[in-house]
């Protein structure tokens, strides 16, 4: 833990210097200024006293008493502004630091691939490291910029000891010596139990959230869970309570003997300060001056030992952020890839293409195997097969979120792994069956589909009409969010078809629909694919869907099952053939048919 400590609030430390240098090495100054002037308050002071009793023993010069009188106000005063510009510096400086952080943070996790976002191990680290937020690097250093002060102070004390008395410095570090072994072992014992807690801690979290998340909490009502989740959340709190409770007795118990511990040196170091303030050795003034610093010193170890056990808790999660920081993206574009603006749509062939997710414990097994087909420019095909089949993972491949594990992808000819990914993402339109919701206007929903390039309020609404989300819209600049004031909710189909319209909009040579009409209802599905025909002249598509009456006008229909193409045609084709393409198309055709009725009997029930 030492020495990863030490890496992490390296790290962290350098995070500050590279964010503000200026202010970095005015906050350590001020520390360090600060902890070491509380001694010439304790110096000016004693020099007071000292004055007044020559005066009084009959001196009467008074300018040294003056002049103690003078720096005595002055050690206050200058401490007392040089702590308040430190505290506005940190403010100004943790301000700073938290924005470049959250930038930093999101530079790394937006140059990621897709497939180290949905790995387990990035996943999990994720979690860890937002247990505390990003925040834990910035407490890392701002335990480490009170230790500068801490650490002055000892250096200081040690010092005015150390010139008054050399037993004073030992006896200081015989009453401080074992706080240091007592803290680290009760304090941590605390942490410990707290740590190991964040499991029962996000199952307590996750048992609240059924009463304040709406959906869970109509399952709440309705399924009567009050008493089976208030028990759960009961017995975790009330057991982690008795943990902590239990570890806290034996931190104070510790605490008190070392209380003892810490009273038997001080009365041996006043007892000897005592004999040589009696046989005239140090004055008055220095007697007050050792027992305030003598006391001080203890106080200061005690708070810089404290500040250990917290650097090292901080440092325990902001290692996880330096992790995640510190990810590599594993599907890259190579230095020398080539790039390409696609502005028709190119050749796509799959030779030989098998693959298996990667995992950190040992290999996968295959979930394609050998696939070679070819998506000819301007051609519709359609993959269908039952859940898990694979085919989101062939989508996946043809976006480059994972690299084939054996076999090739070629596009005009060209190998994808030696084409700019930038490149083969510009030429690509997706909508995938999880595809997010944009809480912005609507305009800004669908023109969202081309970025790069101003919105074209035209081609949205165009897009919009396409889709069928133009039956529900009024006003493209209403605010989908329900949060806000003037904003509004939609149905779940009527977000898909906004979903839909931002890949008409994106208009791009190779669109790739994974169940892009799952929730949408039967006559505005035929409307969409019926656009999706004439709208998309020119421009290959790829269709995921478990609706059969969808790929009927496909060009190919590629049926997979176990991750290997069994099937491959056109519809008419595969009826012909009495495969499994036409068991599972005879299967749906009548369900499908009733459902259509029922739609264009009842066409204000759509949604
Ligand atoms: N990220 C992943 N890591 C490991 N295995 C995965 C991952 N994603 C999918 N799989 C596995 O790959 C197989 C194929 O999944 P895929 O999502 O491609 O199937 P699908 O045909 O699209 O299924 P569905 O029709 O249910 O969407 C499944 O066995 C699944 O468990």
């Amino acid at each position: 833990m030492k020495k990863s400590l030490f890496t992490v609030a390296g790290k962290s430390l350098t995070f500050a210097w590279n964010t503000n240098r200026k202010l970095f090495l005015l906050i350590i100054f001020l520390n360090l200024f600060i902890g070491s002037t509380v001694y010439v308050q304790y110096t000016s002071f004693a020099s007071i006293v000292d004055e007044i009793v020559k005066i009084k023993e009959g001196a009467n010069n008074m300018t040294p008493l003056i002049k103690s009188a003078i720096m005595l106000g002055l050690s206050f005063l200058i401490p007392t502004i040089a702590s308040n510009i430190l505290a506005y510096s940190r403010v100004v400086f943790r301000m700073q630091q938290s924005l470049h952080l959250e930038m930093y943070k999101i530079e790394k996790q937006s140059n990621l691939d897709i497939g180290t976002i949905e790995s387990n191990s990035y996943q999990t680290l994720l979690r860890g490291a937002k247990e505390w937020g990003s925040s834990s690097v910035l407490n890392l250093q701002d335990f480490v910029f009170t230790s500068a002060s801490s650490f002055a102070g000892i250096a200081t004390s040690m010092v005015i000891l150390g010139s008054l008395n050399k037993w004073l410095v030992l006896f200081a570090f015989m009453a401080a010596a074992p706080v240091y072994f007592f803290y680290k072992k009760y304090s941590k014992e605390v942490f410990r139990v707290r740590y190991l807690s964040i499991d029962d801690q996000r199952i307590i979290g996750n048992r609240i959230s059924h009463f304040e998340e709406l959906q869970k909490a109509v399952d709440v009502i309705l399924l009567q869970l009050k008493y089976w989740l208030k028990e759960q959340i009961f017995e975790r709190k009330n057991s982690y309570n008795k943990k902590i409770a239990e570890a806290e007795k034996k931190k104070w118990l510790s605490y008190g003997l070392l209380s003892v511990w810490y009273l038997v040196f001080l009365f041996a170091a006043i007892a000897l300060m005592t004999r040589e303030a009696l046989a005239g050795t140090i004055a008055v003034g220095g007697l007050l001056l050792a027992f305030n610093t003598y006391t001080r010193f203890y106080q200061t170890i005690n708070s810089y030992v404290e500040s250990i056990s917290f650097t090292e808790e901080a440092a325990r999660y902001a290692s996880k952020w330096f992790e995640l920081f510190e990810l590599k993206p594993k599907i890259i574009s190579n230095k020398d890839a080539l790039r390409f603006t696609f502005n028709q749509a190119p050749l796509i062939e799959f030779k030989n293409v098998s693959f298996r997710y990667p995992n950190e414990d040992g290999a996968r097994p295959y979930v394609l195997q050998n696939l070679s087909f070819t998506i000819k420019p301007g051609e519709k095909i359609a993959i269908v097969g039952v859940n898990g089949a694979g085919k989101t993972t062939l989508i996946k491949l043809l976006c480059r979120v994972y690299d084939p594990t054996d076999g090739s992808i070629l596009i005009n000819g060209t190998n994808l792994r030696d084409i700019n990914l930038h490149d083969w993402h510009e030429a690509l339109g997706i909508l995938f069956q999880d595809f997010p919701v944009y809480n912005s206007t609507i305009l800004e929903s669908i023109g969202i589909g081309r970025v790069s390039v101003d919105i074209n309020q035209i081609k949205v609404k165009e897009a919009a009409v396409f889709s069928g989300a133009d039956e529900f819209i009024n006003n493209y600049n209403q605010l989908i969010w329900k949060d806000f004031k003037d904003g509004v909710d939609l149905s779940k189909g009527q977000h898909q078809r906004l979903a839909v319209a931002r890949m008409f909009y994106r208009n791009a040579p190779v669109t790739i629909l994974d169940e892009p009409t799952a929730s949408i209802d039967a006559v505005t599905e035929e409307k969409i694919f019926a656009s999706l025909e004439q709208n998309m002249e020119g421009r290959s598509v790829v269709l995921i869907t478990h609706r059969f009456s969808t790929v009927k006008n496909a060009d190919t229909i590629l049926v997979l099952e176990h991750g290997k193409i069994i099937e491959q045609g056109m519809h008419q084709e595969l009826i012909k053939r009495e495969g499994r393409y036409a068991e599972l198309y005879n299967m749906q055709a009548k369900r499908y048919l009733e459902d259509m009725q029922k739609h264009v009997l009842q066409p204000g029930l759509s949604e």
